[in-house]
């Protein structure tokens, strides 16, 4: 999927958030877009799931195709786990909830299927919000789409979980999915197939694997990379 010199600005902005944006996403591997606080990392992904219309961009995918996972939880805080996981599942209509519930069952491991448990009757505001993240992506990534979006899944999660929801997303890029996500905890990248793309300034100014990312910096600790990218704007 092609996103080719996009320009967005919000109303009545002076300077676009993006400004002619070109992104190539693969499949094969966990497309990861970081930047700093506001660089529009948000931005780019409402534009590609269409909750932004813009005549600019014309996804390759129809909206049933695309499943959108945003960074708040807009839920009543009244729901329950089992209602949760029930409206989420309920998004594929033609999968009987009973056979889905099983396969989620199945996938999960001994410490997941606990915490699933520990969910299944709780309302959602009475769950940390670690426990209503890894409730939300897990579900969702039992759904059958072919473009997945994931704002900051795993901000909030311990490393346990995060382990667990990293692995989820990466099985669908496994399974040949198109996967993009946006994260500010970069080691969590360290084990996994994925393309970073630095977004700052409005464009990309990085795009390639996390280690080459290390080595343009020559340092073992992704967050000192991150800066020092800063620092020289990319070298652009
Ligand atoms: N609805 C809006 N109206 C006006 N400006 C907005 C709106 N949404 C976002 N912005 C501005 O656009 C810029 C990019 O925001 P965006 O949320 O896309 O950034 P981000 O990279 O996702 O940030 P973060 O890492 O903090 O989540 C910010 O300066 C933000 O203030």
């Amino acid at each position: 999927m092609k996103v080719n010199s996009l320009t967005y600005y919000y109303k009545d902005q002076v300077k676009p958030v993006l400004d002619k944006l070109c992104i190539e996403f693969e499949t094969g591997k966990l497309n990861v877009i970081i930047g700093p606080n506001g660089a529009g990392k948000t931005t780019l992904l409402d534009i590609i799931s269409g909750v932004i219309s813009t005549n600019q961009f014309k996804s390759p995918f129809s909206e049933k195709d695309i499943v959108y996972q945003l960074q708040g939880i807009p839920l009543p805080a009244a729901m329950k786990g089992k209602d949760v996981i029930r409206v989420i599942f309920n998004c594929d209509s033609e999968f009987p909830f009973i056979e889905r519930i099983k396969l989620f069952e199945q996938s999960l491991n001994s410490r997941e299927r606990e915490l699933f448990n520990k969910l299944w009757d709780r309302k959602i505001g009475h769950m940390s919000v670690g426990e209503r993240r890894w409730l939300l992506i897990r579900s969702i990534c039992q759904l059958e789409r072919e473009l997945y979006i994931f704002d900051e899944p795993t901000s909030g999660i311990d490393p346990d979980a995060r382990l667990f929801i990293l692995e989820s997303i990466d099985n669908l890029v496994k399974k040949g999915k198109l996967v993009v996500m946006t994260t500010h905890i970069l080691y969590e990248l360290e084990y996994i197939d994925c393309k970073l793309y630095f977004l700052h300034r409005g464009n990309i100014l990085y795009a390639g694997d996390y280690i080459s990312f290390l080595n343009k910096y020559n340092t073992q600790n992704p967050d000192v990379a991150f800066q020092l990218f800063l620092n020289g704007d990319g070298d652009a």
